[in-house]
């Protein structure tokens, strides 16, 4: 197959990570005869820096024509200080909004070794696998009006939502659920939130569309709570765009690292943007030693929901898995006996997993 993708490295550690992607796709096309094509575009501060605005129009055209997009990570103290629409953010902001990415898929499993990297009890995450269902292009994130009055002294962010953008998240969740265990978990606030009035309602509706679905409903407090007290009573989560952004990160003590989850959003059609969910890390970028496996692991999300590559992703997904066992990790995994290396040195092992191809053992085979 021959593949258009466009890298977005971004700021920070994104593009150390992104090494990791580059180097995982260019073994999958030499191991199975792909061709990608691949652009590197800017985006974020890095944007800002060379060309003034976060998302600049060439980087919107190329991902359009693309077939799938690899993000690393946008933001850092340097650009803190930016007004509203010139913050890195406003580039990642702008081009899931522009390229109608709604769906964010999210997934987290607690497997290997990195049951004993997680600071939680080993029997409450070993077998752990959950996947989060963000709603992605609507909610306070996008709400108008948003900004400050004349005089600086209010504020106002917009929590909106049409009933089509509730509805198009929600059967996703379902859709997901139905391929999964059965179990949807919609998370709400809806003893407070008009928005989460509609949702609740929706996600009722939708249930009668999918009754081999069992549905329940939580409010996001204390979903937060279970989340790390039973997170086992957990299979596919659906839940709007700031809720999904706070419990995914919640999400990673699961499986020891933040640096550990991959992401895909998504549209109707097959076109995606993948990117790890952790951010620039402006702590340690530059350093080496940044845990590329999130970043890895959203190059084997691409193979599967862009191009149809099933056996390509469970490869890597294999190779990632096997280099934990053989007891190699960066320094962010607290895991007891293993070989903390650098980022380098991470993705080299991957790489060399790969080339050795074994029978497959996927570990994110049941995301979706
Ligand atoms: N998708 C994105 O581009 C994205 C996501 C989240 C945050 N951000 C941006 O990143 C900047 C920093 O935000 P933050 O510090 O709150 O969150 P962050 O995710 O960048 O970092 C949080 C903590 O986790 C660690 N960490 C994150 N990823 C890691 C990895 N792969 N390996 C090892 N350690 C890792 C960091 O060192 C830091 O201590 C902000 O500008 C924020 O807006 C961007
Ligand atoms: C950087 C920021 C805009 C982004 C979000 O909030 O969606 C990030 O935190 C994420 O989780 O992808
Ligand atoms: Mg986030």
């Amino acid at each position: 197959m021959r593949k258009q993708v466009i890298l977005l490295p971004g700021d920070g550690v994104g593009r150390e990570i992104m090494e990791g992607a580059k180097a995982v796709l260019n073994t999958i096309a030499g191991e199975y005869n792909h061709e990608f094509i691949v652009h590197e575009h800017a985006i974020g501060g890095d944007a800002i820096d060379r060309y003034d605005t976060p998302l600049p129009e060439q980087t919107v055209k190329a991902c359009e024509n693309a077939d799938a997009i690899l993000l690393g990570a946008v933001g850092g103290p340097k650009w803190d200080g930016m007004p509203a629409g010139k913050r890195p953010e406003k580039g990642l902001l702008g081009i899931r909004k522009s390229l109608g990415l709604f769906a964010n898929l999210r997934p987290v499993q607690g497997f290997g070794p990195l049951v004993h990297a997680s600071p939680l009890k080993t029997e409450l995450v070993d077998g752990c696998d959950i996947l989060i269902v963000r709603e992605l292009t609507g909610g306070l994130y996008f709400g108008k009006p948003s900004g400050r009055s004349a005089d600086g002294e209010e504020v106002v962010d917009t929590l909106r939502y049409t009933r089509k953008e509730i509805e198009r998240i929600v059967e996703k969740g379902f859709e997901a659920a139905q391929m999964r265990s059965g179990k949807l978990t919609s998370v709400d606030k809806a003893n407070v939130l008009e928005s989460s009035r509609m949702w609740r309602e929706v996600v009722e509706e939708k249930a009668k569309d999918y009754p081999d679905v069992t549905v329940e409903h939580q409010l996001v407090d204390s979903a937060a709570m279970k989340l790390i007290t039973n997170p086992k009573q957990f299979d596919v989560i659906v839940t709007e765009n700031l809720f999904g952004d706070i419990l995914s990160d919640e999400a990673s003590v699961l499986t020891g690292s933040l640096g550990m989850l991959p992401s895909a959003s998504l549209r109707t059609d097959g076109v995606g943007l993948y990117e790890p969910v952790h951010g620039s890390a402006p702590d340690i970028a530059g350093e080496g030693v940044v845990n590329p496996l999130g970043m890895i692991l959203s190059t084997a999300m691409m193979l599967k929901y862009s191009f149809g590559m099933e056996e390509e992703a469970a490869e890597i997904e294999r190779a990632v898995k096997e280099c934990l066992e053989d007891g190699y990790h960066t320094r962010d995994l607290d895991v007891q006996g293993g070989k903390v290396v650098g980022t380098d040195e991470m993705i080299k092992r991957i790489v060399e997993n790969l080339s050795t191809k074994s029978i497959s053992n996927a570990i994110c085979s049941s995301y979706m």
